[in-house]
């Protein structure tokens, strides 16, 4: 599965807009599969707020759906499938409540995120239940990872679970890899 970016149409009249921004049929048909257990959703105070790069492990890993339903983010896929070509690469896209983008995450990649903006929120469902004992994560600014983030040059606002995660180079991937290669697809 390569991480798709979609973005579902929105019928405006003079009240506004309404969007169906899950619709199982249309989804699949541009590649996205999701047999959704759960929605979250998170709100960040202070732009600048930084949260990842989390996963869950194996045989909990998890698929996400991610939107932006206030502000705005810059959203991070990581290919962490070992044995994948594009094993360590990386995928960002800006979703925005304006715009209303998805990026669709497979399991085996890690996700993150920055916020744009002040008081952001976040909306996502994934296809397994919370697994504490799977929670896992790789530190935002690992080098070896070098995701560029549009940083206003202060350091992001993280939680202390974040500011110690641990590095690339100590990860050892449980997660196989599916053939193919990582893209992000424009559905
Ligand atoms: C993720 C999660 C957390 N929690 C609880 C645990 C903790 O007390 C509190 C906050 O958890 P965290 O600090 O892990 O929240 P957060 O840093 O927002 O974690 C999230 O980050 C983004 C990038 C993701 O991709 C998510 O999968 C998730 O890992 O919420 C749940 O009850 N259910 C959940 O599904």
């Amino acid at each position: 599965m390569p991480v798709v970016r979609i973005v579902p149409k929105r019928f405006e009249d003079p009240r506004g807009w309404f969007s169906e921004t899950w619709q199982r049929d249309r989804f699949e048909a541009a590649g996205i599969r999701g047999e959704w257990v759960q929605d979250n959703q998170s709100y960040s105070r202070p732009a600048g707020t930084l949260r990842g790069i989390h996963f869950q492990t194996p045989p909990h890993a998890q698929a996400k759906l991610v939107r932006c339903l206030r502000g705005r983010v810059w959203d991070v896929a990581v290919d962490l499938r070992a044995g994948s070509p594009t094993y360590g690469q990386w995928v960002a896209a800006e979703l925005s409540a304006a715009r209303g983008e998805q990026l669709y995450i497979p399991a085996g990649f890690g996700h993150g995120f920055l916020t744009l903006e002040p008081e952001t929120e976040i909306a996502y469902k994934v296809d397994a239940f919370y697994a504490p004992d799977c929670d896992a994560g790789i530190a935002w600014n690992d080098p070896d990872l070098g995701i560029s983030w549009p940083l206003p040059g202060a350091a992001p606002e993280l939680s202390d679970k974040d500011a110690r995660l641990p590095s690339f180079k100590e990860f050892v991937s449980p997660f196989g890899y599916d053939g193919r290669p990582l893209e992000l697809v424009d559905a």
